[in-house]
């Protein structure tokens, strides 16, 4: 469904070319979860931006078969500050000019579905930073999205309430029957929520790995062996990569 091809990708700055991505290829399928991990600056949020059509690379291709509609969580929620959460959630759909009444149901749906009910006029500033990414995760919904990216969505979140809304995450995925990528910096994350975890090396980010991980997919590989196990290997990779980029 989502096919990199030898994706190169630079910024250029005070007229100096900046290369940030370097020969990335890889493959996604219809309901795959993926998740993006790497050092800090190696680019996964331009990864994630080339995925979803905010940027377009130096060379290579980037193929997704079926123009399926997208939804995307920015860091820090990305949510309007001026805008109630209503409003918020309703953004997209008033996008694509939705008619209201069927977008005053959409949304009153995933305000129950997202257990936001009695706060539908509230503004960001007023919510938890739970509930701002609830908000988040409920707007990028509304439009029924057949793929969701995500930018490290929980990353300001303690500890209950970010596996809340990871096991929150894998549920819509699995139940929308939704294609996931996640951008983390958590080793815990990336292997909870993604089957395929992308590994990246310091910039200009390159592959260093793809780690199959059939086994996330229920709450309860949380606490199994085999999440232990692949957390302690994604740890290890991570390590000796930074140590190597490093030396
Ligand atoms: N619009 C831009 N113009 C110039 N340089 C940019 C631009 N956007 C990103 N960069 C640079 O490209 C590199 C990759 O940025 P990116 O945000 O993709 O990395 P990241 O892995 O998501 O970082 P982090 O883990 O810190 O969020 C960084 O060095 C960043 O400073």
């Amino acid at each position: 469904m989502i096919s990199v091809r030898s994706v190169n990708l630079s910024f250029h700055h005070n007229g100096v070319r900046l290369p940030v991505l370097k020969d990335i290829s890889f493959e996604l399928g219809a309901e795959d979860s993926c998740a993006i991990i790497g050092p800090s600056g190696c680019g996964k949020t331009s990864l994630l931006f080339l995925l979803n059509g905010l940027l377009q690379p130096d060379s290579g291709a980037i193929t997704i078969t079926g123009a399926p509609r997208c939804g995307t969580i920015l860091q820090n929620f990305g949510l309007f500050p001026w805008k109630s959460v209503v409003q918020n959630i309703a953004l997209g759909l008033s996008l694509r000019r939705e008619p209201a009444d069927t977008a005053g149901k959409r949304v009153k749906g995933l305000l129950e579905e997202m257990e936001l009910t009695g706060f539908e006029n509230h503004f960001p500033g007023q919510l938890s930073g739970g509930m701002q990414q609830r908000v988040a995760l409920a707007r990028a919904l509304a439009i029924d999205p057949e793929i969701l990216y995500m930018d490290e969505p929980l990353s300001s979140l303690d500890a209950l309430t970010r596996e809340r809304l990871q096991n929150l995450i894998l549920h819509i995925g699995r139940t929308k029957r939704i294609t996931t990528v996640l951008v983390t910096h958590s080793i815990e994350e990336a292997v909870f929520l993604g089957r395929r975890i992308i590994l990246l090396s310091h910039r200009p980010g390159q592959i260093v790995r793809i780690l199959d991980n059939p086994d996330a997919g229920s709450r309860d590989f949380r606490t199994s062996e085999s999440f232990f196990r692949q957390c302690s290997t994604l740890r290890a990779t991570l390590a000796r990569e930074t140590d190597e980029s490093e030396a």
